[in-house]
């Protein structure tokens, strides 16, 4: 599975290529939006997800995830208390969670979450306040200890997908990839396609 996350300021256009080149999960990720300028984001770009059966996740921001009515929140370690996101959005909405380290996997309250954001696995400028980059193996290392399905993030692209379905991955979070692809809905078609064979 294929998981695009915006960079800041995206225009609906991007998303739309990402979900007509088979993107199966969308993230709106912007950290220059006010939370306003996300719901109303959100509210436009949810009618097409939902055309596409793709869920479309907020990121940080509980309370925009749930004024938009969108699928679901993902956070980070330092987003709040994921078990109070929980409980906020009710059951059957999705959560997701980064998982930078062992330890933050050991402390993770499984049964709210629905899927990690594992990473990262390589060095991105996309996300310059990141964690140490775990590498492929220390990627494995995490998917394989998790109860719960992994995306990795952070630097990858196709070359990095058979090692990554290999290792457990149920997909790839990605922002350059798609984003900064001269032809973003064939870039996404053509993860989609590697990961599908992969
Ligand atoms: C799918 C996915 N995984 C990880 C992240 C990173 O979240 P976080 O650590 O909170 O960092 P920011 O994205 O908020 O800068 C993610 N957004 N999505
Ligand atoms: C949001 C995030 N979290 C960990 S790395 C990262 C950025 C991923 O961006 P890219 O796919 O461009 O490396
Ligand atoms: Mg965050």
């Amino acid at each position: 599975m294929i998981y695009f996350v915006t960079p800041d300021g995206c225009d609906d256009a991007l998303v739309r290529a990402a979900l007509v080149g088979g993107a199966g999960m969308i993230q709106i990720r912007d950290k220059t939006a006010t939370d306003a300028e996300m719901v109303a984001q959100a509210r436009r770009l949810l009618p097409l997800c939902r055309d596409a059966g793709v869920p479309l996740i907020i990121n940080d921001r509980l309370s925009v995830a749930l004024e938009s009515g969108a699928d679901g929140l993902h956070m980070g370690q330092g987003d709040g208390d994921p078990a109070q996101a929980r409980v906020a959005l009710g059951t059957g909405v999705h959560l997701g969670l980064s998982i930078e380290t062992a330890a933050q996997l050991a402390a993770m309250p499984a049964g709210a979450i629905s899927l990690i954001g594992a990473g990262p696995v390589h060095a991105t400028s996309t996300k310059p306040d990141h964690a140490a980059p775990l590498g492929l193996d220390g990627l494995a290392h995490l998917v394989a200890q998790s109860a719960v399905p992994a995306v990795a993030i952070g630097g990858v692209g196709l070359p990095h997908i058979p090692a990554l379905k290999q290792a457990g991955c149920a997909g790839i979070a990605v922002v350059s990839a798609i984003a900064s692809a001269p032809d973003p809905e064939t870039a996404t078609r053509e993860l989609v396609t590697a990961w599908r064979y992969a």
